[in-house]
């Protein structure tokens, strides 16, 4: 479980975020949407420690991580995916592999799924067949499979994503929230930024939308597909609106939060079905009650 409260966030003293709340249950996909510019990747960097708040909570499972250096925070087991994919452009795919297998978090074949690398092979093919290629040698969405596949071999339970759909094909990029799906029903707890509504709605059990760094929306994502003015109008272009949709928040006024109870919707497993990574539409980390050597064995 991801709990943040009060988060508040900038730059040089400025702030950009001001005092955010969102709860992200394990096994569930929240969400994030907003403008260019609205603070979506500044929330992400604050919660993963690479960017100290100003104050605020961060907690995974009730352990307050605010303001942890981000190897800390890796290790307290947050996997990051971040914008851009960041792999290295010189390290092949199997050393990436090793290197982040190197990285896993301590006692987590205690705490949940076990990545090993034959693991996130297997669910990722695609780079079992790229294992000699280099990270520039990569096309885009391979690039983006292995910062996934990074991410999960260091056994977080809160995995952020950054717009991992950002430049792929559209194809490509309902395949990696068909992975996004599999891997909240694997009991991962994700927070996604999304650029596209539409695709949020597609993928997430919940949404929320900053604006001007301030959340103003968070409802379950079948309220807002029974709904979506009101998170349509604060992602137009025609400026920051209220979060009901009646139009611009006036200046100086402060943009209320609507929030609502969880609507039933069908759980994260029930992804689309021929959308699949593999031949196989399941996740399989080694469980780790059944697993046996901690370490990853590399390709
Ligand atoms: N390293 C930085 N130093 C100073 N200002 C920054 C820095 N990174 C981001 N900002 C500013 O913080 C604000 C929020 O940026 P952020 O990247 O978090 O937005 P975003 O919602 O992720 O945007 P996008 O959808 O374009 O990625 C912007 O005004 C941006 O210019």
């Amino acid at each position: 479980m991801l709990r943040i409260r009060g988060l508040s966030a900038g730059y040089d003293g400025g702030t950009v975020l001001h005092d955010v709340d969102l709860d992200v249950p394990a096994g569930s996909v929240q969400a994030l949407v907003g403008r260019n510019g609205a603070g979506k990747s500044t929330l992400v960097h604050a919660v993963a420690g690479l960017l100290r708040p100003y104050r605020g909570i961060v907690a995974v499972d009730g352990a307050d991580l605010a303001g942890r250096p981000a190897h800390r925070v890796a290790r307290a087991g947050v996997g990051l995916v971040p914008q851009g994919r960041r792999v290295f452009p010189r390290l092949s795919v199997a050393e990436h592999l090793t290197l982040a297998a190197s990285l896993r978090r301590r006692g987590a074949s205690r705490s949940g799924p076990n990545w090993t690398v034959p693991g996130v092979l297997e669910l990722l093919p695609r780079l079992a067949e790229r294992l000699d290629h280099r990270g520039n040698q990569l096309s885009g969405g391979e690039q983006q499979m292995l910062a996934i596949a990074r991410a999960l071999l260091t056994q977080p339970r809160v995995l952020l994503l950054d717009e991992p759909g950002e430049g792929l094909a559209p194809d490509l990029a309902a395949r990696v929230r068909d992975l996004v799906t599999r891997l909240a029903g694997a009991g991962l707890c994700i927070l996604l930024v999304e650029q596209q509504l539409q695709h949020a709605i597609e993928v997430a059990d919940r949404i929320a939308v900053l604006d001007y760094g301030r959340l103003v929306f968070a409802d379950s994502t079948a309220a807002v597909r029974a709904d979506p003015a009101p998170v349509e109008a604060v992602l137009s272009v025609a400026g920051a609106a209220t979060p009901d949709g009646t139009g611009p928040i006036p200046p100086g006024q402060e943009p209320t939060a609507r929030t609502g109870p969880d609507s039933a919707r069908p759980g994260p497993t029930g992804g689309p079905d021929g959308l699949v990574l593999n031949s196989d539409s399941s996740v399989h980390p080694t469980s780790s009650a059944t697993t046996t050597s901690p370490s990853s064995s590399a390709p």
